[in-house]
């Protein structure tokens, strides 16, 4: 990692009342490194991106991102630093009653003065700009349906174009493909390293599943109760390293089957992995390792 990382999370700990949901989580990530935070429900994916977006202000510890200290900025240094970040979100979050058009346009609000009401409200510059961007996530035919009438896939495209509004230096998913079926769940992912490369994009992506993030991640970053357990590249790395270390940081018999079922063999990977089962010696393994409470750090 270099000494200039474009984000760097320095022990954040979240409290939501009772729920800790993140508890002195560390994390450096450089300009166009492309991160996977993997974790199971709850591990505290989503409140970690959201510190990053300034979306939640941490109870402890600090988050910098583009050089700026995220909780100190308010108002238009706080929309400056979004402008900066893209977001897309497991749920799309589109207007459904707006044109697909419509939907990336609001993607340059941030830039612009006051509100927009339909199509006219925008320059020609920003449409053509729009319209560039439906292309590039193979919507253009599509602009001017509303976003209601796509598909899954497709709305989770237009999203991606709405980001890209916002010219971001830093594009933050969080479970982009949850809600899709497996062939749009790879067409998604596809695009967004495709985009990441042409647009030298630094990405960090949520996923609950190992496969997935394995094939896809440049770096894995695993979360477990609000606390980094893993931080490492997936070059070499396998499925069962991953679901290894996993198992070593569980703690209740719950955990481990929920860590069985969710990094299960997920449908959406590398030909060679479709068979590929969980090795039962591994699953035995686990628990020995779980059974003497040994932890990882
Ligand atoms: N606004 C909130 N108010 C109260 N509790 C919250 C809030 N946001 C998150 N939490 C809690 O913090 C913990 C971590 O949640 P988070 O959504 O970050 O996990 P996650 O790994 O993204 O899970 P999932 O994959 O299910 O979205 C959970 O226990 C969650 O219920």
């Amino acid at each position: 990692m270099s000494s200039n990382p474009i984000i760097d999370v320095t022990h954040v700990t979240k409290t939501f009342g009772e729920t800790t949901a993140l508890a002195g989580a560390s994390l450096t990530v450089d300009a166009g490194e492309i991160v996977v935070l993997l974790g199971l429900s709850g591990s505290g994916k989503s409140t970690l991106l959201r510190h990053l977006d300034g979306l939640e202000v941490p109870t402890n510890g600090s988050v910098t991102v583009l050089g700026e200290e995220v909780s100190s900025l308010t108002g238009r240094r706080l929309r400056a630093l979004r402008g900066r970040v893209g977001f897309v979100f497991q749920q799309f979050e589109l207007v459904p009653s707006l044109t697909v058009l419509e939907n990336v346009l609001t993607g340059a609000l941030g830039r612009l003065r006051g509100p927009r009401l339909g199509l006219w409200s925008y320059s020609s510059a920003l449409k053509l700009a729009a319209l560039g961007h439906l292309d590039r996530v193979g919507l253009l035919e599509r602009s001017y349906q509303r976003a209601d009438t796509l598909s899954g896939g497709q709305q989770q495209r237009v999203a991606i174009a709405r980001a890209l509004m916002q010219d971001p230096e830093i594009l933050l998913a969080d479970e982009p493909v949850a809600s899709l079926d497996p062939e749009s769940s790879a067409q998604v992912m596809a695009l967004i390293r495709q985009i990441a490369a042409e647009s030298n994009l630094t990405v960090v992506c949520s996923l609950h599943q190992v496969d997935l993030a394995l094939s896809w991640g440049d770096r894995i970053v695993g979360l477990r109760h609000g606390q980094v357990v893993l931080d490492t590249p997936t070059t070499n790395l396998s499925k069962a390293e991953v679901m290894e270390i996993y198992g070593r940081v569980a703690t209740t018999t719950v955990e481990l089957e929920a860590i069985h079922a969710e990094l299960k063999p997920a449908e959406l990977k590398p030909a060679e992995l479709q068979s590929a089962e969980i090795d039962p010696d591994l699953v035995a393994e686990i628990g020995a390792v779980f059974a003497t409470g040994s932890s990882l750090r």
